[in-house]
């Protein structure tokens, strides 16, 4: 058993102009009262002061590292800086900012894999102000992949979206992609690949014995026999197929409008479903405050609430911060299990 303190976890600044600052400091505020694990924020602390002078919040803000920030933690909120390019204004983002958001990304993927921070927490991020300043990646999820290359042995891993709340675990097989992309996307291997992955996750990292896994069809009713739509018996069907070769737990492909219904849930423990809408729907209707993004398949672990920026709420103080909350207790839950993995070994 270690004795050691665990390193704190890398918490991103997301938007600066998002809600992100908002639920950071509304969670630090009450960190007392919520045994909050403690954070270091990789951004802007002149965000993070101006955005709690905004708010009427009484916020110490103090330069850290990652060594430091626990100890900090308790009287001001540790900060590594990602500095902005120009002053963040609440609800009017600006993508010169944009190198100050990615950047803070690169930091805390670089820090978690170095065993400096424990894992990395992410604040949202708006994609399409981020596409303005070239950035390449659909969102998180893609970007943190290419940034595991190197750790993953020089392959780009494959990245699994994981939307987890207390009433449903749902995984996309196909993520950021228009939705008429999706039939051509969807293969086989990538359902195997995908659903491979989230149960060695699930297992390794959740601590979930025999995962039991629902596939989702593409089509209305799986198809019904081919006259909706061919991808279910073809591409679904045997891919389901092969997992249950492999000893997983699968079944499908079940039709996708009565699998997210109370009895039908609690027959599975993650729904596999075809692409983003199918699975991201049903998670956010049963726990938009509850419910967690985590990537999975990564070589290190990744949480971040399952919302985006919500320009119009940055900077009112009524954004909501349970799903970052949710996110934060949940990074801290998975590098525990991890760690207590390593020294089982
Ligand atoms: N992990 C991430 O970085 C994510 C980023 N996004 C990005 O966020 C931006 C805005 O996306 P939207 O579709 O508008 O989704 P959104 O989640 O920002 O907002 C959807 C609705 O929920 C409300 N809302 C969101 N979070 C809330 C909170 N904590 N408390 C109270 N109400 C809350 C908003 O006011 C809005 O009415 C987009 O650029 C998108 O790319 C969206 C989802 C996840
Ligand atoms: N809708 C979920 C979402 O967009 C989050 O994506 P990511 O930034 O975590 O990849």
């Amino acid at each position: 058993m270690t004795t050691t303190t665990p390193p704190p976890l890398a918490l991103t600044m997301g938007d600066p102009a998002g809600i992100g600052p908002d639920l950071t400091l509304a969670l630090w505020t009450a960190r007392k009262a919520l045994s909050l694990p403690p954070f270091l924020f990789i951004g802007d602390g002149d965000v993070l002061r101006q955005r709690a002078r905004a708010l009427g919040l009484d916020v110490a803000v103090a330069a850290a590292e990652p060594e430091t920030a626990a100890r900090l933690f308790p009287e001001a909120i540790p900060v590594l800086a990602s500095d902005c390019t120009v002053p963040a204004v609440p609800g009017m983002p600006d993508s010169r900012n944009a190198a100050a958001v990615t950047g803070a990304i690169e930091t805390a993927v670089a820090l978690t894999l170095a065993g400096r921070t424990s894992a990395v927490v992410t604040n949202p991020i708006a994609k399409a102000v981020l596409y303005e300043a070239g950035f390449g990646f659909p969102g998180h999820t893609e970007f943190l992949a290419d940034l595991s290359a190197e750790a993953a042995g020089g392959r780009v891993p494959l990245p699994v979206m994981l939307l987890a709340g207390p009433k449903l675990r749902a995984v996309p097989v196909t993520i950021h992609i228009p939705l008429k992309d999706v039939p051509a996307a969807l293969t086989e291997d990538l359902i195997v690949e995908t659903a491979a992955i989230t149960e060695r996750d699930l297992r390794l990292r959740f601590g979930i014995a025999r995962p039991r896994l629902a596939v989702a069809g593409l089509n209305p009713h799986a198809g019904e026999g081919g006259a909706l739509g061919l991808e279910d018996d073809a591409i679904v069907r045997p891919a389901v197929e092969r997992l249950k070769a492999a000893g997983i737990d699968a079944v499908g492909p079940l039709p996708a409008d009565t699998m997210f219904h109370d009895a039908a849930r609690a027959t599975y423990d993650v729904a596999l479903c075809m692409y983003h809408d199918q699975a991201l729907i049903p998670a956010k209707a049963l726990g938009f405050d509850t419910s967690v993004n985590a990537t999975l398949g990564l070589p290190f672990i990744r949480t971040s609430p399952d919302h985006g920026t919500a320009f119009a709420l940055a900077g009112k103080g009524v954004a909501r911060p349970d799903s970052l909350l949710a996110a934060l207790r949940l990074a801290e839950e998975l590098a525990r299990n991890g760690q207590a993995m390593k020294e089982a070994r």
